[in-house]
């Protein structure tokens, strides 16, 4: 039933406004699925290769869809991104792009799942996945790659982790995103949107902590629940090899790396955050061990440049305790099979897994479904914008059993 029967793929747009893959996957039986790939703007040095669409399509056409065309079940996930694997034969989906693997994947996985009857996360997490729904990391302020002359730090990411359901915690993120322009307005501050919808006005990081933490603390008032809030450094960004630091250039300052270290650990402990993610440069192991011991379980030290979703740089994390934490993001390694096994590794050596939107984005709404199949803790998909409402509400929809 699940015989795959066709394979399309085309140009679509996403939110930043440039092209990206979207496929569809048809099988036997009339199953249907259409997914769309995302794309970083502060991608990881080590992710897996996003070709020009155009280039992408092409090369899947010629080498992927053939093998799978009348040879693979959409309902074997595995067996579907191996022949991805196979048809590309790189190691980083450098031929077919991993824009048209991702696509590919997800969509694969949809086809499946219509064919089955059965919801995405279903299908994906099994009927015993367990009764836990994502809590979602809602970006409020931001800068760094996203937005130009804003905040050095590229995300602040509200957290309610007191919400006693996935809608309160969803309206909680959207209800500080406006509280956050409510104090900007007060202090005179205009500001437009950065690229995942988060403020981005021209203030350096010490006052966008201060108003973040207020606007998490009167929204905490206001619904009752515990509402924290985390970072997305994107250090890597900020890094100078050269000199071995790392610049804010809107504070005007530079730190080394024992600085940097003692900085991250200072404001987990001033601000009480909840997640830290890519606080250091993506290829400073042993910074990233350092920090992850002092702030202990303390807050969540996350790995989104320095891991990839790759399995390999994740044990390698893991021998030197690098996180306690890995970012998921389906499209930095090429398949959902890829980004399970990651989780698999994480979950099987005390970490967390974050599943996780891009900075580029369209209304696809698969990771809703994954993060709720695997029971990650977190799911990190901006606050308010159509592309990032695709998905949060999607999760309000699976927890309101109406997919
Ligand atoms: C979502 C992020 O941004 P991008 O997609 O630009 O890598 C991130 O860095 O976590
Ligand atoms: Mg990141």
């Amino acid at each position: 039933m699940t015989l795959i029967t066709d394979v399309r793929l085309r140009r679509i747009l996403d939110s930043r406004g440039n092209p990206t893959v979207e496929a569809d996957v048809v099988t036997e039986s009339g199953g249907f699925g259409r997914a769309a790939a995302p794309s970083g703007a502060s991608t990881g040095e080590y992710e897996a290769i996003e070709r020009p669409p155009g280039e992408a399509i092409a090369a899947a056409r010629e080498h992927a869809v053939p093998r799978l065309v009348g040879e693979a079940y959409a309902g074997n996930q595995r067996e579907v991104d191996a022949i991805l694997r196979a048809a590309d034969g790189t190691n980083d989906f450098s031929k077919i792009g991993a824009n048209s693997a991702v696509a590919i994947s997800m969509a694969a996985a949809k086809a499946g799942a219509d064919v089955l009857g059965a919801p995405l996360f279903q299908h994906l997490g099994g009927t015993f996945r367990g009764e836990n729904f994502p809590i979602p990391l809602g970006n409020v302020v931001g800068g760094g790659e996203h937005a130009a002359d804003a905040t050095d730090i590229q995300e602040f990411l509200a957290a309610p982790v007191g919400a006693p359901n996935v809608e309160d915690a969803v309206f909680a993120n959207a209800a500080v995103h406006a509280a956050v322009s409510d104090l900007l307005a007060e202090r005179g501050v205009p500001s437009g949107k950065g690229d995942e919808g988060a403020w981005a006005p021209s203030i350096d990081d010490e006052t966008a902590f201060e108003i973040v933490d207020e606007a998490v603390s009167l929204v905490e008032d206001e619904v009752g629940f515990e509402i924290r809030f985390g970072l997305d450094v994107a250090a890597a960004e900020m890094y100078d090899a050269d000199s071995e630091t790392y610049e804010y250039e809107s504070a005007g300052i530079s730190r080394d790396t024992d600085e940097q270290i003692d900085y991250i650990a200072d404001l987990v402990d001033e601000y009480d955050l909840v997640y830290v993610e890519d606080p250091l440069d993506e290829n400073d192991y042993d910074a990233f061990a350092e920090l992850t011991d002092v702030v202990d379980s303390a807050a969540l030290i996350c790995g989104d440049d320095l891991f990839v979703t790759n399995t390999d740089r994740l044990a390698e994390g893991i021998d030197v305790g690098a996180a306690n934490s890995i970012l998921i993001k389906p499209n930095q390694i090429g398949t959902l099979t890829d980004a399970f096994d990651a989780i698999e590794l994480a979950t099987a050596n005390g970490y967390e897994s974050i599943v996780s939107h891009r900075s580029g984005e369209t209304e696809d709404a698969t990771i809703a479904h994954l993060a709720v199949a695997t029971d990650v803790p977190f799911i990190k998909t901006g606050a308010v914008g159509g592309e990032r409402t695709a998905k949060l509400n999607e999760l309000i929809r699976i927890a309101d059993d109406a997919t």
